[in-house]
């Protein structure tokens, strides 16, 4: 049985942690796809286009730390570079692999199926190199190992993803079998001098200031740094809020986590805090239109801020100092100042006493929210869609250990779904249950047919308010009305003959209630509640958010000068 260039690809993912190999088949990929599922480690599983494989992929990585997507040449990537692109917004590394023409084509001038038609066939890979760290086309066997070796470790290390394209006529060609993985997965350490400079200058930034705060961001976990950045907070004893996109990197049960830092729309009295700081520790963050309400809460003091490679201060930039390092590093030596923590006790909010509506009641934006708080424990893990999901999600508060996942930079509609169906594969054990919207769901809605076929028990709560109210709040128009489905009939359809899908509908907060343990009983696939509220019960969050956003889409062009 000779070893090939499949075998070396096969091997590599399964040696970086890889189970699950995402997958939607093309005649450019067949001999790689058998290969791959030769491999007693990779697990096939099979989507249902190739949006949703890469979202599934993207999804995946979430919970296991890098994935692969395998998609046919053309018709098929280029759908799978909505995904990839996700994953780079995202900072995650999905490895997206594509089949391509039979190497001897490009110089027997042969136009062939799923191509533009013409003789060029590069337009693909550069077109990748735009949505990867790094962008491979496997031309000769010989070539194989090295160039896998490339994108893999540029993959691990950037945390982006990487694009390896492999021949139809080469996955079956032989390949000598890799060396040890340590040579793709060895992480970068921080250069020694950077580190203590950069320490050295923390002191400084942080010297003389009364009321320093810590904000979390995004790129904390995909960082894997959020053990040392608790240790810079318990070091510190200061308030730490964090960015919308990083809500569940710190623990909210921690008596020093003050809330959601989103400018007019934050939970608890981050804001009030963050304005009154006089030093803030950004670990992770990115400051976004989003992020920022359409620029209104962009702070406004000089900056401390530690990046996963590097970190910069007014006046001064550290490179090669790994973000896990420097915080373990300033947790010993930083002086505590608790001044955050005292003033937030005194303006901290009285727990909103949480109103339960009759069982009977027409079903509210609140009465769902307040059993979806119910739902979470230490083992949920709690995906929010774009829309107004993402406004109702911050507002949750985290049990210790619950996550929380949401793909704020990207913000593709339709995410949720294939990426839910990933992540639960990458996270068995863990309680899943996904909050979106009706407009998003009608965009991925075909991956609850995954979700049946491989028996994964994801509790999607579907909030039908009629359109896509969102984009009603920054900017109305007919193009926000979508026709409406028979979201729990079409779950049911899924099921053909042998699966156990369940489609509820809940239009009362008692038949929530009813929905919700059937959706916590049934261990053999997805249940799908249709949560049914008023099309105009969004809440105050997304209001004031959508305005504010408009308005910095609105802004006139700068005259040229
Ligand atoms: C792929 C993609 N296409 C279009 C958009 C713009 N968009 N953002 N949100 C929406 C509507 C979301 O509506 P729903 O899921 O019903 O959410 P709600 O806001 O809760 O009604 C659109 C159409 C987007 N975010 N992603
Ligand atoms: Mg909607």
């Amino acid at each position: 049985q000779k070893f090939t260039v499949g075998d070396y690809l096969a091997e590599r993912l399964a040696q970086i942690g890889i189970r699950h190999h995402f997958v939607v088949p093309g005649d450019y990929n067949l001999i790689l796809l058998d290969k791959l599922q030769s491999h007693p480690d990779l697990t096939e599983i099979g989507c249902a286009n190739e949006l949703n494989c890469s979202m599934a992929a993207e999804g995946y990585a979430r919970a296991n730390g890098v994935s692969a997507c395998v998609v046919t040449f053309s018709v098929g990537a280029i759908s799978a570079f909505n995904g990839t692109g996700s994953a780079y917004a995202e900072n995650l590394p999905l490895i997206l692999i594509s089949g391509s023409p039979n190497t001897n084509d490009a110089g027997q001038f042969h136009i062939l199926h799923h191509t533009l038609g013409t003789l060029d066939y590069t337009y693909q890979i550069e077109m990748a190199k735009k949505i990867t760290c790094c962008a491979v086309a496997v031309n000769r066997p010989e070539e194989a190992p090295r160039l896998i070796d490339r994108a893999l470790r540029a993959a691990l290390l950037s945390r982006k993803p990487a694009y390896i394209e492999i021949p139809t006529n080469l996955a079956g060609a032989p390949c000598v079998r890799p060396g040890p993985v340590c040579a793709i997965t060895e992480p970068v350490h921080s250069d020694k001098a950077a580190l203590s400079a950069a320490a050295d200058c923390a002191a400084e930034y942080l010297s003389g200031k009364q009321k320093p705060v810590i904000l979390v961001g995004p790129k904390l976990r995909r960082a894997g740094a959020e053990k040392e950045l608790l240790q810079l907070a318990e070091a510190m004893g200061c308030a730490v809020a964090v960015q919308p996109a990083a809500k569940g990197m710190f623990p909210e049960d921690h008596p020093q986590f003050i809330g959601v830092f989103w400018g007019q729309v934050s939970t608890l009295a981050s804001d009030a805090i963050i304005n009154w700081a006089d030093a803030i520790i950004c670990a992770g963050t990115m400051f976004t239109d989003y992020s920022t309400v359409g620029w209104t809460a962009m702070p406004d003091i000089p900056l401390m801020i530690a990046e996963a490679d590097h970190v910069t201060f007014p006046g001064a930039h550290f490179s090669r100092v790994r973000l896990s390092e420097f915080l373990a590093h300033l947790a010993s030596e930083v002086t505590p100042n608790d001044a955050t923590m005292v003033e937030y006790a005194r303006l901290r909010p009285d727990p909103s006493r949480v109103h339960t509506a009759a069982a009977g009641d027409d079903l509210t934006r609140k009465e769902l929210m307040r059993q979806v708080q119910g739902l979470l424990d230490e083992n949920t893990t709690l995906m929010v869609e774009t829309g107004d999901s993402w406004f109702n999600g911050m507002q949750l508060q985290l049990p210790r250990g619950a996550q929380f996942e949401i793909e704020m930079q990207w913000g593709h509609i339709g995410w949720s779904i294939p990426a839910a169906f990933g992540y639960a594969l990458g996270a068995p054990g863990r309680k899943v249950v996904v909050m979106v919207g009706d407009g998003s769901f009608q965009v991925t809605a075909q991956e609850v047919s995954q979700m049946v076929r491989y028996k994964v028990p994801v509790t999607i709560l579907l909030v039908n308010n009629r359109g896509y109210t969102i984009e009603v709040q920054i900017h109305d128009g007919t193009y926000n009305r979508i026709k409406n489905w028979d979201y729990a009939a079409l779950v049911r359809a899924f099921n053909g003959d042998d699966g156990q899908a369940q489609g509820l509908t809940a239009n009362t907060g008692g038949e929530l209630v009813k929905a919700l343990k059937l959706a916590g009983e049934n261990q053999e696939g997805p249940t799908l509640v249709e949560c049914a509220i008023h099309q105009d019960d969004c809440s105050k969050e997304l209001i004031t958010w959508g305005h504010y956003v408009a308005k910095a889409n609105a802004r006139p062009p700068v005259k040229a000068a």
